[in-house]
């Protein structure tokens, strides 16, 4: 069979006018999407040149297709099922930043170039202070992005127009401010000329944003059948959910007019907000949708299920993931309880999606720190307003201790992770080896030794040292011993029916 190429896409040649860092299903699900469609819908004429930022992984599979790829969007609207199959054509090239630092400045350095977007995960916005100017590229992702923003003010001198709209998709608090923060420490710190820093701070724009679209990505049981019923190859095959929202904030280095004209969303029909402010929406995405995930995956996954789907589909789980949100975190949300509790509902149909297998693992993903960015708000929320321990919230820090619970390690696609054992089969645990060696450490220990490590480390709880919660160490030992007995099924269980 063929490969797809851009013979089969008729993919029309086009500026490259956004880089984007990050090669990942979710971008491809997202961004390269929305450019997809504003190429097709208005006069944007941009195509996206793909930047891998780090060593790890390489681009073979987007030059063998020549970074033509199928994006398969699923779900429900209005009631009834909608699915939009895409050949995607906006992104006409795909670097390496470290193996093809040349062409990576080349492109960096275009006349054309005027959007920068990023998901870098929550890695990836860093300042590191041994990051090196000289290298070709710095190590981490804002020191590319300063060299590169360096490499550009020099060859333009300066030129105000050869500014950039910087457009990260990291789900950090305030990413636009965080990257600029970020790029401001690097250009102290490699003493880069005064002009430099006000060319920065007066031409390029972060704007913060905010992402939500479920992108389960790569269909590897379905994806050999796809492929014959279209009739070519395609290694890149991306699925998602059909909704996605982008919420664009302006800095104030341009106007909401401005942007919305430079990058016509609204004219192409797409769910994009330009707003002044955009922290209404984060909090609300992120600790209902994203909190939601994080409190009920691992109690699900311990309890037997694979996806979010079937979690929904049991009646337990959807019990503690429906209390958990209605009674424990929209509570301490800033916005209207009627606002929240339609954005819930609307979740909720989400992960219901029939067409979405959302793995329970790959949510599992780093669930120390998305715990702490996630859920910890709320339930502080709820233990300052209500003077009393939020019960899921509670349990679900159980329930990740006795997710994370192994002594044993193993290699996966060239990192270390820790093997957990859910009744014999065994499964990943992906996270920072920081955290991994902890749980190594501790999670064999007694419950209550176990409870009070876990609790009084300061550095998985935004340095709060939750010992101090009253009540708290007590009950989670409780929670910790009793799945250890009875496992987690019974446990969950009974407390849903407390
Ligand atoms: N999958 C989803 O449903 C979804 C939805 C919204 C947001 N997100 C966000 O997307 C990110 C994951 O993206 P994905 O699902 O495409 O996964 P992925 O693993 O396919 O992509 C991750 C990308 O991040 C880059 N990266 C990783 N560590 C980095 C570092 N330290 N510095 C620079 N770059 C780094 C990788 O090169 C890769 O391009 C997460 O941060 C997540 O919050 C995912
Ligand atoms: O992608 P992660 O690993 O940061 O988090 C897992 C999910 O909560 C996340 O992917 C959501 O599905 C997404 O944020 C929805 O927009």
């Amino acid at each position: 069979m063929q490969r797809l190429n851009k013979s089969i896409t008729h993919a029309v040649d086009r500026p490259v006018k956004v880089m984007q860092f990050g090669e990942g299903n979710f971008l491809r699900a997202f961004v390269d999407y929305i450019f997809d469609v504003t190429n097709e819908k208005t006069d944007f004429n941009g195509g996206v040149v793909i930047v891998k930022p780090i060593e790890f992984g390489n681009l073979d599979r987007f030059h063998d297709q020549e970074c033509q790829y199928t994006l398969q969007l699923r779900g429900y609207e209005n009631g009834q099922p909608k699915e939009i199959t895409r050949q995607i054509t906006s992104v006409v090239d795909a670097v390496a930043a470290i193996e093809d630092y040349e062409k990576f400045m080349e492109y960096g350095t275009s006349e054309t170039l005027r959007f920068i977007v990023s998901n870098t995960t929550e890695a990836g916005i860093v300042f590191d202070a041994t990051d090196d100017f000289n290298a070709c590229p710095p190590k981490t992702y804002p020191g590319k992005l300063t060299k590169l923003l360096f490499e550009r003010y020099k060859k333009f001198n300066g030129a105000a127009d050869k500014g950039l709209i910087l457009l990260p998709c990291e789900l950090i608090a305030d990413n636009g401010i965080e990257l600029k923060k970020c790029i401001m420490q690097f250009i102290d710190l490699w003493k880069l000329e005064d002009g430099f820093k006000t060319w920065v701070n007066e031409c390029c724009s972060f704007c913060p944003t905010l992402v939500d679209r479920i992108v389960p990505g790569y269909p590897r049981e379905d994806a050999e059948a796809l492929c014959k019923e279209w009739g070519y190859e395609d290694q890149l095959i991306d699925r998602a959910e059909t909704f996605g929202l982008w919420v664009v904030e302006a800095d104030t280095n341009i106007t909401l007019d401005q942007l919305k004209k430079e990058l016509p969303f609204e004219e192409a029909g797409l769910n994009v907000v330009f707003t002044k402010d955009h922290h209404p929406y984060k909090e609300r995405k992120v600790r209902i949708l994203n909190g939601s995930h994080t409190s009920f995956v691992l109690a699900s996954f311990l309890a037997g299920n694979n996806i979010v789907r079937e979690s929904m589909d049991d009646p337990t789980i959807r019990q503690y993931m429906e209390e958990t949100l209605y009674n424990e975190v929209i509570p301490t949300l800033s916005l209207s309880k009627e606002d929240c509790e339609e954005f819930t509902k609307a979740v909720i149909d989400r992960f219901l999606n029939p067409f979405v297998k959302h793995q329970l693992l790959d949510i599992s993903l780093n669930s120390v720190s998305k715990w702490e960015a996630r859920c910890l708000p709320s339930f502080l929320g709820y233990v300052n307003k209500f003077n009393k321990l939020p019960k899921y919230l509670t349990f679900s820090i159980a329930a990740l201790m006795s997710f994370y619970t192994s002594q044993t390690e193993a290699e996966f696609n060239g990192g270390i992770v820790l093997q957990g054992d859910r009744n014999g089969e065994k499964y990943n645990i992906r996270d920072d080896k920081a955290v991994l060696d902890f749980f190594k450490e501790n999670s064999a220990k007694s419950a209550a030794e176990f409870a009070h490590a876990y609790l009084s480390n300061t550095a998985f709880f935004g340095g709060e040292d939750l010992t101090k919660v009253a009540g708290l160490e007590e009950a989670i030992t409780n929670y910790i011993e009793d799945i250890r007995n009875r496992g987690m099924r019974a446990v969950v269980t009974d407390l849903v029916n407390a």
